[in-house]
């Protein structure tokens, strides 16, 4: 496997050492070391029920884990997920739906509110930071600003998309960990708000990306892992990801299996392999459900 570790000049956000949880006899995490370094995208990819989310909650504090969670070196692994989101980092869930009856504005409005009233009023007495600029630069990170009065139904499903990172970047949010954030969108909309990632990471702030859309997470990556049954079994660049047998291994499956079988019965039988088994690990992600 690749050593994979964040570029020397980059700060590392988000570590993970031998982070572990286990839902009854289901190991969902298995000793998993990830790294996100400030102004990355890491991509977070394997075929369904590998463990994605799981990491996610993990790190978050939705999932009891083992193993340890630093967050631009300080310890959070025993932390509350509400004072996991107080040093600088937020996540957003895969069935992200906005409050179709609020703006945009009111929209991340409501996730500043939650990221606690008393960090506010601690900041507005410090005289730093005041609430009402939280809002209007987090749409400007993710370049909302123009529809921040407009309804959800109004926009785009692309600018939908966007106004959920947004919600995950209101605040101090240095590092955020996007469940598939680009779920239903089309090829042109992913590669719009493939564009819209790279914007938002040029600003400084990590970004875990979690997405079933190989095409997006290959072209916006700056590295990926790759979990299968609850483990890493590769990372590194995109490129480097591609070549690795076990990665097209584990998305293809039994699917590969089959078709090797296929190839050993027919070379048996004194006849040319067929060849089925053309799949290549760039569009595998469509598949990787199915090989389960
Ligand atoms: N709350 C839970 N209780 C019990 N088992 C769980 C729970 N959440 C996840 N699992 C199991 O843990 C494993 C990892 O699931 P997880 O949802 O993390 O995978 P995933 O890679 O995010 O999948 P997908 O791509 O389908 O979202 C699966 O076997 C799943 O069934």
């Amino acid at each position: 496997m690749t050593d994979t570790t964040i570029s020397a000049d980059a700060e590392l956000l988000l570590q993970t050492r031998g982070l572990s949880v286990h839902y009854g006899g289901v190991t969902a995490n298995a000793d998993i070391d990830i790294t996100v370094g400030a102004g990355e995208i890491v991509g977070l990819i394997g075929p369904n029920g590998a463990g994605k989310t799981t990491f996610v909650d993990a790190v978050t504090g939705f999932a009891k884990s083992s193993g340890e969670v630093l967050v631009s070196g300080q310890r959070i692994d025993r932390a509350s997920p509400h004072r996991r989101r107080r040093v600088g980092m937020a996540r957003t869930w895969q069935a992200g739906e906005l409050f179709a009856d609020l703006t945009v504005e009111q929209n991340l409005a409501v996730a500043v509110q939650r990221v606690g009233l008393r960090a506010l009023v601690t900041d507005v007495l410090n005289g730093s930071r005041p609430a009402a600029g939280v809002v209007e630069k987090a749409l400007d990170v993710v370049g909302l600003t123009d529809v921040a009065d407009r309804r959800p139904d109004e926009l785009t499903l692309g600018q939908q998309k966007l106004v959920g990172v947004a919600r995950a970047l209101v605040g101090d949010t240095r590092l955020v960990l996007l469940d598939e954030p680009a779920a239903g969108l089309d090829t042109h909309e992913s590669l719009a708000f493939g564009d819209e990632l790279r914007r938002i990471a040029a600003t400084g702030v990590g970004i875990l990306l979690i997405d079933h859309d190989m095409s997006l997470v290959l072209d916006v990556c700056d590295r990926l892992y790759v979990l299968d049954f609850g483990r890493v079994i590769a990372s590194g660049t995109p490129t480097e990801i591609q070549d690795d047998p076990a990665v097209v291994a584990a998305y293809l499956g039994s699917a590969e299996v089959e078709a090797d079988t296929h190839a050993e019965s027919a070379n048996e039988a004194g006849t040319p392999p067929t060849t089925e088994s053309s799949t290549t690990g760039t569009d595998a992600g469509d598949t990787g459900g199915e090989s389960r």
